[in-house]
């Protein structure tokens, strides 16, 4: 028998309807729990009950923070967060940069709110509790349940609106078959960033997306008020006109991703391509997504990084 704390920030898994005023996120952690069978013993906590598309990158950082208390709890074996899928990725993802212990970090959440006909939110926290007590779950990082499946929050990426698995992507480590965990991969759990500071709250990173007949404009104005920029690039990781000078002319760390939703960032084109964005110097995201990319920077540019130590260490967690 493991003991799990379960910490609920919102998002649908905690909303109820309120008619024409739209779904919105009043669920404790407690009432989620109220329900559940299982062997384990479960405890739990409140973050937050907001809706993901409302956090803030201070409100992520409360969560890293809490979520790093139980994990120094030696009664605590395991750490379940509820969360909105809208951004769940991206705490997730910061979730598992910082996550500094073996015990297991396993987030989830829900496609249909708590009062539906046929609410997902019990049937997913059930699995991520199952998962967190899980010995063959210890040591890969945060991890995302959900739906059956449970894969790495590094690479995952919520890729459908409304399906009720709506996370591809990471590596799936398991799977439900008949209400068991069947573990089927193991991952590499890269060292641990240090854990955000208040530094994080009011770091401003933007994301500018590339299009036919985009011009600099919204980079250049993003790199007038961001600590650094994220590009979301064409294909393999390019932009049209002007951007390689725009990046040329900043001193800010800016970060070549892609728009593309699956495959790496490999500079290949000249003519303005990436070759040339990146010999301009904007530091290739590797697999990484705008998003999760966007969390990266936050956190190192938050911890005094820049220039080519920026760099170096963004590569090294690639
Ligand atoms: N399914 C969900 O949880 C979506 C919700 N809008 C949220 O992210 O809070």
């Amino acid at each position: 028998m493991a003991h799990i704390e379960v910490l609920g920030t919102g998002g649908t898994i905690a909303s109820r309807s309120r008619g024409t005023a739209g779904a919105v996120a009043e669920a404790s952690a407690a009432e989620l729990l109220a329900h559940l069978g299982g062997d384990h013993v479960v405890s739990h906590r409140d973050i937050l009950t907001v809706g993901s598309y409302q956090l803030t990158l201070k409100d992520l950082r409360l969560i890293a923070q809490a979520v790093a208390e139980s994990a120094r709890n030696p009664e605590v074996d395991g750490i379940v967060v509820t969360h909105g899928t809208d951004t769940l990725e991206e705490t997730a993802f910061l979730l598992d940069l910082v996550h500094s212990s073996a015990k297991p970090v396993v987030v989830t959440g829900a496609q249909r709110t708590a009062d539906s006909d046929a609410p997902d939110g019990p049937g997913n926290i059930a699995e991520a509790i199952a998962v967190a007590a899980d010995p063959s779950m210890r040591g890969l990082g945060a991890l995302i349940a959900f739906s059956g499946t449970v894969r790495t929050a590094r690479g995952a990426r919520k890729s459908h609106t409304v399906a009720a698995a709506p996370f591809t992507g990471g590596t799936e480590v398991g799977h439900f078959a008949g209400g068991r965990l069947v573990a089927t991969a193991s991952t590499i759990h890269r060292l641990p960033l240090d854990a955000p500071t208040e530094a994080f709250d009011t770091t401003v990173v933007d994301v500018v997306s590339t299009y036919p007949g985009a011009e600099p404009v919204l980079l250049t104005a993003a790199l007038d008020r961001a600590s650094a920029v994220i590009i979301a690039g064409t294909g393999v990781g390019n932009a049209g006109p002007g951007f390689a000078e725009a990046i040329s002319a900043s001193t800010r760390p800016i970060i070549l991703s892609t728009r593309v939703p699956w495959g790496p960032v490999v500079p290949t084109y000249g003519n303005g391509g990436g070759i040339d964005l990146v010999a301009a110097g904007a530091v290739p995201s590797g697999d990484l997504n705008p998003y999760q990319s966007r969390i990266l920077a936050a956190l190192l540019v938050s911890q005094g990084y820049h220039g080519a130590a920026f760099a170096e260490r963004f590569a090294r967690q690639l």
